[in-house]
């Protein structure tokens, strides 16, 4: 039997929020010279930022965009993509290079961006691309576990390791991204298993498969999943029960999206989510290291229809709501301006003066 002793991994416990400072910050929202609670949703994620920098001066100066990179075994010869595998390759080269949707947007607002193979199939070129391939994609997860706990292991570690650079080169909010093709299948298992929801309200089109393809994606998806339910048994309770669902069902670029959003919550820094990818990546990390919420920024929201769901659990919501469907880290780099509005109007805005906040009611 696999054990989690084997692999040797801790995974860090979150700092948590302190609730008087989204009190505080919500006060003082409230003082500023503006209709009490008309800056909507930006207003609780403000708070939210507060409460886990415990401030009432909340800052973002240098968030970093960190982009994972892996293929997916079960996306090699079955139509549950639109797009063939070889197309992981060309898009980390163009993510490299900034142009790709998501690093257009990332220079676009001055956001510093790191790339990392962790799993892809081929090698990229682009000299950028940071080498961490774990293995050359993951297995079929319709028949055993995409990743051996070892492996799994070694992708968290991987991301826990990114956001520690970021950090110590200055970030103080991640923004994370990943490039997989086929990897919606596999965030539509992880997102059945974790919500504990039936397959056919979490697997969406992903890239835009049709109809006769979407019945071969959902069936992918309940096959890996009775097939992780029968192994499941074997795996002793507590952590290794997280850890084998992710090896089983996940991906090599979702763990370490995984390990990126474990460490984040360890060291306080907010990290602004992404769509279905991250948003499952996102409640994993949650059920296994319960109060990384905490620091979790919902940056928009993706018609996959697992998103939705995802967010619902994590209490989250999200900033945007355009329908997209890039992936890539798009989503959230699309809000960070929104966020970073919010913060500026926060610090500029003037005081409201007591006459005025008593409003009509006290006249
Ligand atoms: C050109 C291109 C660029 C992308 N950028 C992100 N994705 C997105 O699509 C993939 C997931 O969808 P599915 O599960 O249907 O393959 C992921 O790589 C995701 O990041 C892309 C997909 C394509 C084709
Ligand atoms: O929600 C996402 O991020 C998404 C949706 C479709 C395809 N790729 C990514």
């Amino acid at each position: 039997m696999e054990s989690l002793a084997k692999t040797n991994l801790h995974l860090p416990s979150p700092r948590r929020a302190d609730p008087a400072w989204r009190a505080k910050l919500q006060a003082r929202l409230d003082a500023l010279a503006k209709p009490v609670g008309s800056l909507g949703s930006l207003e609780p994620v403000l708070c939210d930022i507060a409460a886990i920098q415990c401030t009432e001066h909340p800052r973002v100066r240098r968030p970093f965009f960190l982009l994972f990179a892996g293929d997916h075994g079960v996306a090699k010869d079955r139509p549950i993509s639109r797009y063939g595998q070889h197309v992981t390759e060309e898009m980390v080269n163009h993510i490299a290079s900034g142009r790709s949707v998501s690093t257009v947007l990332a220079r676009s607002f001055d956001v510093p961006w790191r790339v990392y193979d962790v799993g892809m199939v081929s090698t990229p070129r682009h000299p950028d691309v940071r080498r961490r391939k774990v293995a050359a994609g993951t297995r079929d997860f319709t028949r055993g576990p995409a990743m051996t706990l070892e492996e799994c292991t070694e992708a968290i570690r991987i991301g826990m390791e990114a956001v520690r650079d970021a950090r110590a080169d200055g970030a103080d909010l991640v923004i994370l991204g990943e490039m997989g093709i086929g990897n919606t299948t596999a965030a539509s298992a992880l997102s059945a298993w974790l919500l504990g929801v039936d397959v056919d309200l979490v697997v969406g089109t992903g890239t835009g498969i049709h109809e006769q393809a979407l019945a071969e994606k959902r069936l992918v998806v309940r096959t890996a999943l009775s097939v992780w339910r029968e192994r499941e048994p074997v795996f002793p309770a507590g952590d290794a029960r997280w850890l084998a669902g992710l090896a089983h069902l996940g991906g090599l670029e979702l763990a370490a999206i995984c390990g990126a959003i474990l460490e984040a919550a360890a060291f306080g820094l907010p990290v602004l989510l992404d769509g279905v990818l991250v948003g499952a990546c996102a409640l994993w990390a949650e059920c296994a290291r319960p109060g990384v919420r905490d620091v979790l920024i919902a940056g928009h929201l993706s018609p996959e229809p697992a998103h939705a769901l995802l967010l619902g659990e994590l209490r989250k919501r999200p900033l945007l709501d355009l329908g997209l469907r890039v992936g890539e880290g798009s989503g959230a780099l699309m809000a960070w301006p929104v966020l970073r509005a919010g913060l500026d109007v926060l610090e500029g805005t003037a005081m409201f003066s007591e006459r005025a906040r008593s409003g009509r009611d006290a006249e």
